[in-house]
């Protein structure tokens, strides 16, 4: 049970024996439980209902108040083989239930390890998305809300130095990979030692190629022996990622390898084949024609998404529409997420940042608009509709080249989908008013223009060829369908990749390299010029700038002018000017800049090209130039005086005598390789043998000054009241911190005794003690049914807030 010190006096005759006998009792209890836990036997679970689990008093009590009662499929066969302490690799449909599939044992097993503050990090759950680990976090916070376990949240958007301050007192951490590595290896006061439990969830996307390093280097950091915890819907066996994380025998946990389908029964799924310049116009019609439902439509990129919700709300289809994708701020993610939870009508466009793991409650209807990259993308976006035995009906959007591929590879994956037809009847087509807005509206035709690129681009990025096929695609007339005068030009880099490419959305695809011929040469034709287009194209770019016209017309242009007049037959991106020495930079004549060889020159310089707007200004900035301008160099002196340079060139026969360069490279590279890695080891663990010898000494001043502390209050002074416990608030209000009661009433003579200042909540500010004292009777109210943040803010306050 929560220790809750109520500081509540017993006369010195009843003090005494209080608080002993309860710390035996839990003793007992805590006994008890562990030998039941030791007597389960997994193969002939029976346990249908949570209160048949051997649980704690704390998890029992955080489960019935969050009215969860009786065990879905995945958790009667997980919760016994995680509560046992075994490694679990579990697969179950979405919305089956997994989130308290590893939850409970968390709770449960740090609680029978008697976990506390001092034992620092017992359990770290990573998710894929910052939304999904808020929801895990949520779960927990309800389930957990009789614990007294510090929780905490890291996901980023908080300064790093903020959650650092944090980090170092949490029991369970909810985290994304990335901040969570950046933490390990950024936070000196963050320790992994004493990491009992590993849980990943949606395992499959965080074993994904985007993830992958990060994931083995968190790994690396963490002790191995533990236990870990992986759960996902769409999970494969790959012995490689299992070995990976060092799990041992793992327990398969399947609660769908034998169903005949990989999603749920609840779940209506139908596919229709269509054109793709007719895809928004069926969209549309299928908003108008469902106005009372709750809609999730996923796109392929975040700029298709942008352009779809900014025309389709200029045209109002009588739904309230919402967007969501990767690179929206995180408050705004949040906020939308929200929302549309909170929403029985409207339609959200977003992209796969939503598909995994998200439970929006009572989703009608998902629509695909465009093909999933494989099958298990499929499964996890369908899989935000019927959930925990819901009803919901999901519809895929597929061009008549996808068609076979994709209905293949979802035959693998045994979904079953069926066809149907649109009413056509019915379909309204929007292309004209697409048009229209377009041509009024420069902004939105940019964002159509962006959008139409980013679907080839997805397109092309694919790696199943079979489903996608970029040159089977109408183009012109998808281009056309979205309002644009024509379909904008496109470069590809050489042999990207689709996975790398999807996993750094915010890594710029540059558009220098080289093209996609074929498509390019269809794309050329009736292409929309940018701006940018044009500026490049501009017959007169060679004209120099003033500056530069003055400082090259010194009476000696005549090389200059040689070399403008050569540069104006090239094409438009050619190089139409060299500067090469620094000496012009400086002002000195350009004669001498143009006539020197490079024997000659001292201070060399990397050449400027000025090909463009931008550089010629920087011509005429001395202070920008002069970064261009050569650096001094280091020199070192040998014992008699000589300088040399840092690196010298030794002797080419010598080098060739020690072997070939490659294999000389490979041997230095290792040997600077091992030398950081032996120096970076000494640091980590002088760094690791500080902070362990500080926190002994902290936690015996904590023992140390709590044994006092009991010494003189006389033995039990505080006494533990069960059921005050819970108002109190112990999980409640903080996650799971531990406070002390303000309103102590000495029980004898009924007089008020001061309280025992207790430690600020994350929720409260400085308010003065009525509204504070207000503040907490309105959450005593809220006990049972868990208050919820109210507002974006309370939400972050919460996130950053349970970390302290
Ligand atoms: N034992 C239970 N009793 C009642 N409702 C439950 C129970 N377990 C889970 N649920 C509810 O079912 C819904 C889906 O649960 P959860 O999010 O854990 O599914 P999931 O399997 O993780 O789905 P996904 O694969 O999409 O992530 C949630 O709304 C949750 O509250």
């Amino acid at each position: 049970m929560a220790p809750v010190t109520t500081g509540q006096k017993k006369s010195p005759k009843s003090r005494p024996s209080a608080r002993p006998l309860k710390r035996k009792r839990d003793e007992e209890d805590l006994d008890n439980l562990i030998q039941q836990v030791q007597d389960i036997n997994v193969r002939e679970s029976d346990y249908d209902t949570f209160a048949r689990l051997p649980l704690s008093q704390p998890t029992a009590s955080g489960l019935e108040a969050s009215h969860f009662k009786n065990l879905t499929d995945i958790q009667k066969k997980g919760i016994p083989h995680g509560l046992k302490g075994s490694d679990i690799l579990g697969a179950a449909k979405t919305g089956s239930g997994k989130t308290l599939a590893f939850l409970v044992p968390v709770l449960e097993n740090l609680y029978r390890k008697r976990w506390t503050d001092l034992d620092g990090l017992g359990a770290l759950i990573l998710s894929p998305t910052r939304e999904l680990a808020i929801q895990i976090f949520e779960v927990l916070r309800k389930i957990g809300r009789y614990h007294t376990f510090s929780a905490g949240l890291v996901i980023g958007g908080k300064s790093l130095q903020e959650e650092r301050e944090r980090l170092g007192r949490m029991n369970i951490l909810v985290c994304t990979p990335g901040r969570m590595l950046q933490h390990m290896d950024q936070t000196a006061a963050f320790e992994s030692d004493n990491l009992q439990m590993l849980v990943l969830d949606e395992a499959d996307r965080i074993m994904d190629m985007g993830f992958q390093s990060t994931v083995d280097a968190i790994v690396e950091h963490l002790p191995k022996e533990r236990q870990t915890l992986l759960f996902s819907a769409t999970q494969t066996k790959k012995v490689s990622d299992l070995a990976r994380l060092s799990l041992r025998d793992p327990e398969y946990v399947s609660v769908h390898e034998a169903a005949s389908s990989a999603t749920p029964s609840t779940l209506q799924q139908n596919y229709i084949v269509t054109p793709l310049p007719e895809k928004l116009d069926i969209l549309w019609s299928f908003l108008r024609a469902n106005l009372k439902s709750k809609i999730l439509v996923f796109f392929s990129s975040g700029k298709q998404v942008r352009f779809v919700y900014e025309a389709f709300r200029h045209m109002q289809p009588g739904i309230p529409l919402m967007h969501l994708h990767g690179r929206q701020k995180q408050t705004v993610r949040l906020d939308i997420t929200n929302k549309f939870s909170a929403t029985k009508n409207s339609c959200l466009f977003a992209t796969d940042v939503v598909a995994r793991g998200l439970d929006f409650p009572a989703v009608d209807w998902v629509i695909q608009l465009d093909c999933p990259e494989d099958a298990d993308t499929y499964i996890h976006r369908v899989g935000r509709t019927a959930r925990y035995e819901r009803d919901g009906r999901a519809v895929l959007f597929l061009e008549p080249s996808e068609e076979e591929g994709m209905l293949k590879r979802l035959e693998q994956k045994r979904v079953v989908v069926e066809k149907i037809n649109v009413r056509q009847k019915k379909q309204q087509s929007i292309k004209n008013q697409l048009q229209n807005m377009c041509f009024k509206d420069p902004e939105l035709k940019y964002l159509g223009q962006k959008a139409f690129i980013s679907y080839v681009r997805s397109i092309r990025i694919q790696q199943d060829k079979e489903v996608f096929k970029l040159n089977d695609l109408p183009l012109e007339e998808f281009s056309a369908s979205l309002g644009l005068p024509g379909a904008p030009k496109i470069k590809f880099l050489k042999g990207d990749n689709a996975k790398s490419l999807k996993n750094a959305p915010r890594q710029a695809v540059s558009s220098s390299g080289e093209d996609d011929s074929d498509t390019e040469a269809k794309l050329r034709k009736n292409a929309v010029k940018t701006k940018y287009d044009r500026m490049f194209e501009r017959t007169n770019q060679d004209v120099f700038a003033d500056h530069y016209a003055k400082l090259v017309d010194d009476g000696n242009n005549g090389e200059v002018k040689k070399t403008q007049n050569v540069n104006e037959e090239n094409d438009f991106l050619s190089v139409k000017r060299r500067l090469s020495d620094a000496s012009s930079i400086d002002g000195e004549s350009s004669e001498n800049a143009m006539t020197q060889t490079s024997g000659q020159r001292k201070n060399a310089m990397a050449p400027l090209v000025v090909d463009s707007k931008r550089k010629e200004k920087l011509l005429k900035s001395k202070k920008k130039l002069l970064k261009l301008k050569d650096k001094g160099k280091k020199l070192v002196y040998d014992s008699e005086g000589n300088p040399h340079e840092v690196y010298e060139l030794e002797d080419e026969a010598q080098f060739k005598q020690r072997g070939p360069a490659p294999s000389q490279q490979a041997k230095f590279l290792a040997a600077e390789q091992e030398r950081l890695q032996t120096a970076d080891l000494a640091d980590k663990q002088a760094a690791k043998a500080k902070k362990k010898e500080k926190r002994e000494k902290r936690k015996a001043r904590e023992r140390n000054a709590a044994e006092s502390e009991e010494l003189e209050e006389g033995a039990g002074a505080a006494i533990l009241v069960p059921d005050e416990e819970f108002e109190g608030g112990v999980g409640e209000d903080a996650g799971f911190d531990a406070i002390a009661r303000e309103d102590a009433v000495d029980e004898e003579g009924g007089r008020e005794v001061p309280a025992k200042k207790r430690r600020k909540k994350w929720f409260e500010d400085d308010l003065g003690d009525e509204t504070q004292s207000k503040h907490h009777k309105r959450r005593k109210h809220d006990d049972v049914t868990m208050q919820e943040p109210e507002t974006l803010e309370d939400l972050e306050a919460m996130a950053s807030g349970l970390l302290g």
